[in-house]
């Protein structure tokens, strides 16, 4: 038989072309030539599956199918045409061509269907063991050492928090530690939102998993259908192949067979053609699997930006915990420092102090093992005075009793000891008043001592200024002066230099004050130049006060000392002399000239007729009167600073003391002088008032130098009346009176003239000796009598007129002054008499 011509196109079929893929390949030539038989090696294999043109897959390189692909396959799937032509053609022969084109074909469709589960495993490992996977597997890894380390610094902050947190005050770590604390939540807050970023993560990981595993699933049941298929077709062949055994055997009629086979093709060709939908499908799957594919890993890739920032992240907290960790474990380091130097400290201290526990213990061991005995001693002792104790009161009765007979003696014996002790005193006080006298009288009965005051701003500057004075050092009684370049010397009974204060100066006159007191006649004198600081000796200043105010004020200590024994009454009297003329200072009308007269008892005492007397009783007393008298002064004179240092002013201060036991009077009077400047203004060619001021000045001065002389030369005359000074003071320079006279001189260059003049009157009058003290006194029994020349009535008669007691208000800012400088400022308050 002679095959049809048309069986050789069936091979050009669309179901072929279509299961090759080669549809639009060219048709053969009717009539071409048969195809040569298949190829034994698989090179010549009409349909390979390796090669240029297979399916490779990859990260988005999907190779297209058709194409060059496409051409390959068509020029490769030619000769299996051509083959299976010839096999068709041959078919029905005893070569079998149509079951050998059969047999190719399902071979062809096994090693296809082996290729496509290979293709199907290989993008199952590749999308199952995809990147996504295993990222996911990495983050899940990730993720569970993120927890553990979580876990772990949970553990730790867990293990901070049981330890003693309370507030550790001085410790500069708890703020920075709390600081810590904060932070470390504040992480901890991020590291949860982390974990719930990255549990969302999971979610989406997961949910693609599962996704990817329904895509498993369907390829699984495509596999699943495909080995169906598979066997479906096997089980076709074998059918085939028994059709063929028995067509064999019974060599059907030929159009029969053509027909069963086109049957047959027909019905291969309708299994084609699901299969190649089939395949057509699964391709869209894969083409749809690698869609997702594609897209899964551009959310992936997302997903690896996400992961690589939450990384930076949690690698960020990382750091932050390590840094924070590391803090705290530093901290905590120098804390068991500072608690095991402490510790440390605390042993030693504590063994130092347990040595010293044990050495007192052990000391306390031995006093006490040698105090027992003692304490036995004294159990002993403590129980015999038990005993004595328990007789006590008897004894105590018996010895008072005569304790007090005795204290009775003892109180007799003493009241006729204190009598004779009262004896003894009075006695004494007599001898000490003699002795005192006695001294003074040894120290000489005029006394002259100088004072040297200070260089003061009024001495100017310059050469003129230069201080001229100097001292001895070992000898306290001379005094150098260099005039005009020649050195001169002076002794005296003392020299004050000007670092001399009021107290010293006063130390050496007290002697005379305190024997006023006890009826002697005091005569202190203040001369030298103007400014010479005779004023300054006599009066002083407020806060330093001078001569009169503490000539007073030991008056009135060494009265109120006596006043048990002796009744002292102290008056005082303050009067001027200018130009010759006697003003009484504490008058109602201190213009009013004053006379000295003769007592007309014929007595031959001198007293002033209206020279006021205020009984003083107190310092305060003294101050009021000088006030008054200051004030006085001040009404009376326009200018008192020039007037002051003319004028010759004299406090006088009269005690008069009666002795309660004896009624033994007495009576001293205490004068105290501020003489007139001494310079010599006559001879300066001073005029008018000056002049004449001048004058009077040098004549009573050289009338006290002339009484002075005069009593030297113990001549039987003293010429007392030639000066209103010298007659007033009368009484106070002759016989036992005692003269202190304070010589005043300035340092200076300039004064040296008036200096050498004034030491050398000095030293003339200390040259004079009074006759012996003789004591103004009369006892009591006397008084009655006609009066001795010291009575007081006579003295200085005292008009019930002119007796005043003190001023009773007013108050001084300058005490004991009277000859005070008017000061700019000073306000005087009048005084009430
Ligand atoms: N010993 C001294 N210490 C300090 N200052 C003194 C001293 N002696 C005098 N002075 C000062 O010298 C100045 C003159 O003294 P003061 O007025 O007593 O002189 P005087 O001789 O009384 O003068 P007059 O003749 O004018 O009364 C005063 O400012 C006084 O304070």
């Amino acid at each position: 038989m002679v095959p049809s011509r048309r069986t050789w196109n069936l091979g050009a079929t669309p179901s072929l072309r279509g299961l090759w893929r080669v549809g639009r390949a060219p048709e053969p030539e009717p009539g071409m030539a048969r195809p040569a038989p298949a190829p034994a090696s698989p090179a010549a294999r009409p349909f390979p599956h390796t090669g240029p043109g297979r399916l490779r897959t990859g990260r988005g390189k999907d190779t297209p199918v058709c194409g060059d692909e496409d051409s390959s396959a068509r020029s490769a799937a030619r000769p299996a045409l051509a083959q299976c032509r010839a096999l068709s053609v041959d078919w029905a022969g005893p070569g079998s061509p149509h079951g050998l084109y059969l047999t190719l074909q399902v071979e062809h469709l096994k090693e296809k269907l082996i290729s496509q589960a290979q293709e199907v495993s290989r993008l199952r490992s590749e999308l199952g063991g995809t990147d996504l996977e295993k990222h996911r597997d990495l983050l899940m890894v990730e993720n569970e050492r993120l927890r553990q380390e979580m876990r772990r610094c949970e553990a730790e902050l867990q293990e901070l928090r049981t330890k003693p947190a309370g507030p550790c005050p001085g410790c500069e770590h708890s703020q920075e530690s709390a600081q810590l604390r904060d932070k470390l939540s504040q992480l901890q807050l991020e590291m949860a939102e982390s974990k719930g970023m990255l549990s969302e993560l999971n979610l989406e990981v997961q949910q693609k998993t599962d996704r990817l595993a329904e895509v498993e699933l369907r390829l699984k049941d495509c596999l699943a259908e495909k080995a169906q298929e598979e066997e479906r077709l096997s089980r076709r062949l074998r059918d085939s192949h028994e059709t063929i055994a028995s067509l064999r055997a019974q060599s059907p009629p030929v159009k029969y067979v053509i027909k069963t086979v086109e049957v047959e093709s027909s019905k291969t060709k309708q299994a084609l053609s699901e299969s190649q939908a089939r395949n057509q499908h699964l391709q869209e799957q894969v083409a749809m699997q690698r869609q997702v594919l594609k897209e899964m890993e551009q959310q992936l890739q997302s997903s690896h930006q996400l992961t690589a920032r939450l990384r930076a992240q949690i690698a960020m907290y990382e750091s932050e915990l390590e840094r924070a960790h590391g803090q705290m474990l530093e901290e905590m380091q120098s804390l068991e420092e500072d608690k095991n130097r402490a510790i440390e400290e605390a042993f030693a201290r504590a063994q130092v102090e347990m040595k010293a526990v044990h050495e007192n213990l052990a000391g306390v061991r031995t006093n006490l093992l040698t105090l027992q005995p003692a304490l036995r001693t004294l159990t002993n002792d403590y129980n015999g005075l038990k005993r004595q104790v328990r007789g006590f009161p008897l004894l105590l009765q018996e010895a008072l009793r005569s304790v007090k007979a005795e204290i009775g003696q003892a109180i007799e014996e003493v009241n006729s000891n204190n009598q004779e002790l009262l004896r003894k005193y009075r006695r004494e006080l007599q001898l000490r008043k003699k002795c005192h006298n006695e001294l003074v009288r040894l120290k000489g009965n005029i006394r002259v001592i100088a004072r040297v005051r200070p260089v003061t701003k009024e001495d100017g500057e310059g050469p003129e200024a230069t201080n001229a004075v100097t001292f001895d050092a070992d000898d306290d009684s001379i005094i150098h002066l260099l005039h005009k370049g020649k050195p001169v010397s002076f002794e005296l009974d003392k020299v004050f230099s000007p670092q001399a204060s009021q107290q010293d100066v006063f130390q050496e006159v007290q002697a005379l004050v305190t024997s006023c007191i006890d009826g002697f006649n005091v005569c202190i004198f203040a001369y030298g130049q103007t400014g010479a600081g005779k004023t300054y000796t006599m009066e002083g200043t407020a806060e330093n006060p001078g001569i009169n105010q503490r000539a007073l004020q030991l008056l009135f200590s060494e009265v109120q000392e006596k006043a048990s024994d002796w009744e002292y009454t102290i008056t005082v009297s303050a009067a001027e002399i200018y130009n010759e003329v006697l003003r009484d200072l504490l008058g109602k009308e201190p213009q009013e000239k004053l006379e000295i007269r003769l007592c007309p008892d014929g007595s031959g005492q001198l007293y002033v007729p209206g020279l006021t007397e205020f009984q003083v009783q107190s310092v305060d007393d003294i101050n009021k009167v000088f006030e008054f008298g200051h004030t006085n002064r001040t009404t009376e004179f326009t200018n008192l600073n020039e007037h002051s240092s003319r004028s010759h002013a004299l406090l006088i201060v009269t005690v008069r003391g009666v002795d309660c036991s004896t009624g033994l009077r007495t009576t001293g009077k205490l004068n105290l002088v501020d003489l007139a400047g001494s310079e010599r203004v006559g001879k300066s060619g001073a005029e008018g008032s000056r002049l004449r001021e001048a004058q009077h000045i040098n004549k009573s001065l050289s009338a006290l130098g002339d009484v002075i002389a005069a009593l030297r030369s113990r001549q039987g005359h003293v010429p007392f009346r030639n000066s209103k000074l010298t007659y007033l003071l009368q009484d106070s320079l002759s016989g036992d009176s005692k003269t202190l006279m304070v010589v005043q001189v300035s340092p200076v260059e300039k004064n040296t003239s008036e200096t050498l003049y004034s030491l050398k009157f000095a030293e003339r009058v200390r040259s004079v000796e009074l006759g012996p003290g003789l004591r103004r006194a009369e006892l009591g029994s006397w008084s009655s009598q006609e009066h001795l020349e010291w009575e007081p009535a006579c003295q200085t008669p005292q008009p019930s007129a002119r007796a005043h007691s003190a001023p009773s208000s007013g108050t001084s800012s300058r005490p004991g002054s009277i000859r005070r400088k008017l000061q700019p400022s000073g306000k005087s308050r009048p005084l009430p008499v």
